[in-house]
């Protein structure tokens, strides 16, 4: 636009000169002053020509360099963005930056106890889940090093922190996309209890799969950083399946580092009802063995199919002067009915029905598993397997021995709540305080039902 208003000043200008030029020749004729007016003028308007010629050679340059700068900046971009990836190097982003990812926040694909999580796309294409999160009070520094914590472990099994944003107080996570969702809704008839859309049932060899790919990754957290990680919320919700049906674990919300020569930390009871260890009850400390503790649970819950502590209803039939039915409900604890089971040699028995009906399914397999899932739950976290172990049985290079009975599981006392006995219910920071176990400590009627014999006696 500037130039163009430039070029027509000039090109009235010359036009202007050339016409004072034929006026001067008209009223003067060849006089002196006629010559001194046209000598002025040709040099006023050669002196708008060159005018002219330099600045379209500037700007014909300034252009040439301006898009060299912006195509070299944004390869630069891409390079470091790049990089940052290879590094692992959390990026920092703008709330605009997600804004504009997720387009206002809008297309929401999941909700958890921390909060919401949104599908997005990066300027750089890539597919992102940006988990915003809600009601947790946390100071920047901490969420930082927590983001620092997430970021530094790379392994295909663990979901990959692409970056964060904290502006003002609100805390945001961005994560890899992982397509198909997470493994509740693989393996529970009931999509997990969440009414969400899509999932299915995963053949017996994807959940065999499964459960190799969530020990490595567990293995990895566990023996192979710098500092010991504690997932503390292993569960079928936060294990991802990509598109091939392979596991990612993701959720680091609760994790802690400890170090490699400590063997065990007492913190408070953090982690979902249902899948607590019963060390967190017993003032025992927690170690990488509360995550095999719940590992050994979703491994049952594949198995099958559904979860570990459920609700079902009973019929009770009272005599008075009229006979009334009445419907009670009473709380199932699966791994019992398992060890019951696998006792009496009818594994098969507790296995997905909807997989029987489908498929041939192993059963050595089966047994395998189920050993392994029953050594993952002893009530010691002594005599539970460490992740490693757990590979080794579960891929064949060790023998799995038949798993001693557990003399008694304690069932985290908060997954006795009423709502709670779908396993879903998310505790976290609960002080110990509250549950600690006093000498004259005196169970209430609730937990009768939970603390008890893993065996049938
Ligand atoms: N990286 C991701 N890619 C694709 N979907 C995801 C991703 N992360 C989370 N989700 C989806 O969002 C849901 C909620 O995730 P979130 O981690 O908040 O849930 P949660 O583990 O159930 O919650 P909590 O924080 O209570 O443990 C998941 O179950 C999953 O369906």
């Amino acid at each position: 636009m500037e130039d163009r208003k430039a070029n027509i000043i000039a090109a009235v200008t010359i036009l202007a000169l050339l016409a004072v030029i034929i006026a001067a020749r008209v009223c003067l004729k060849l006089s002196r002053t006629f010559f001194l007016i046209a000598g002025v003028d040709i040099s006023l308007i050669l002196a708008v020509i060159c005018f002219l010629i330099i600045r379209s050679r500037y700007n014909r340059e300034r252009k040439l360099l301006v898009s060299k700068y912006v195509s070299e900046g944004r390869e630069l971009r891409i390079e470091y963005s790049f990089l940052r990836k290879v590094a692992g190097v959390p990026t920092k982003f703008k709330l605009e930056d997600l804004e504009e990812a997720t387009d206002g926040f809008r297309s929401q694909i999941g909700k958890g106890g921390s909060g919401s999580v949104f599908k997005g796309v990066l300027k750089d294409g890539s597919q992102v889940a940006v988990k915003r999160i809600e009601g947790e009070e946390k100071g920047e520094r901490e969420f930082r090093s927590e983001v620092a914590a997430i970021a530094s472990v790379q392994h295909k099994n663990l979901v990959r922190l692409f970056g964060y944003s904290c502006p003002n107080r609100q805390r945001f996570l961005v994560y890899e996309y992982i397509p198909n969702s997470s493994l509740d809704i693989w393996i529970f008839p009931d999509r997990g209890n969440r009414r969400r859309s899509g999932g299915g049932c995963l053949s017996w060899d994807q959940r065999y799969q499964v459960a190799i790919d969530v020990a490595k990754a567990l293995a990895y957290l566990h023996h192979d950083c710098r500092s010991k990680i504690l997932h503390l919320d292993v569960k079928p919700e936060n294990i991802l399946l990509d598109e091939n049906y392979r596991a990612v674990v993701t959720d680091f919300g609760l994790s802690k580092l400890i170090a490699r020569d400590e063997s065990r930390v007492v913190t408070d009871i953090r982690g979902t009802c249902g899948y607590l260890a019963p060390e967190w009850l017993l003032e025992h400390g927690i170690s990488e063995k509360s995550d095999v503790y719940s590992y050994g649970i979703v491994l049952l819950e594949m198995i099958g199919g559904r979860r570990s502590i459920t609700r079902v209803a009973v019929e009770e039939t009272k005599t008075n002067t009229t006979t009334k039915k009445k419907e009670k409900k009473k709380l199932e604890y699966f791994p019992r009915i398992v060890n019951k089971k696998m006792r009496e040699r009818k594994v098969m028995e507790i296995v997905d029905q909807r997989l029987i009906e489908d498929e041939e399914i192993d059963e050595g397999q089966v047994m395998k598993l189920v050993c392994v899932a029953l050594w993952c739950l002893q009530e010691k976290a002594k005599s539970r397997p460490d992740m490693a172990m757990v590979i080794e049985m579960i891929e064949g290079r060790v023998p799995v021995n038949e798993p001693p009975d557990s003399e008694v599981v304690v069932v985290d006392l908060l997954a006795a709540d009423d709502d709670a006995a779908t396993g879903v219910r998310r505790v976290v920071n609960i002080p110990r305080l509250h549950i600690q176990r006093e000498r004259n400590f005196r169970l209430p009627s609730i937990c009768s039902s939970i603390i008890s014999p893993i065996s049938p006696r």
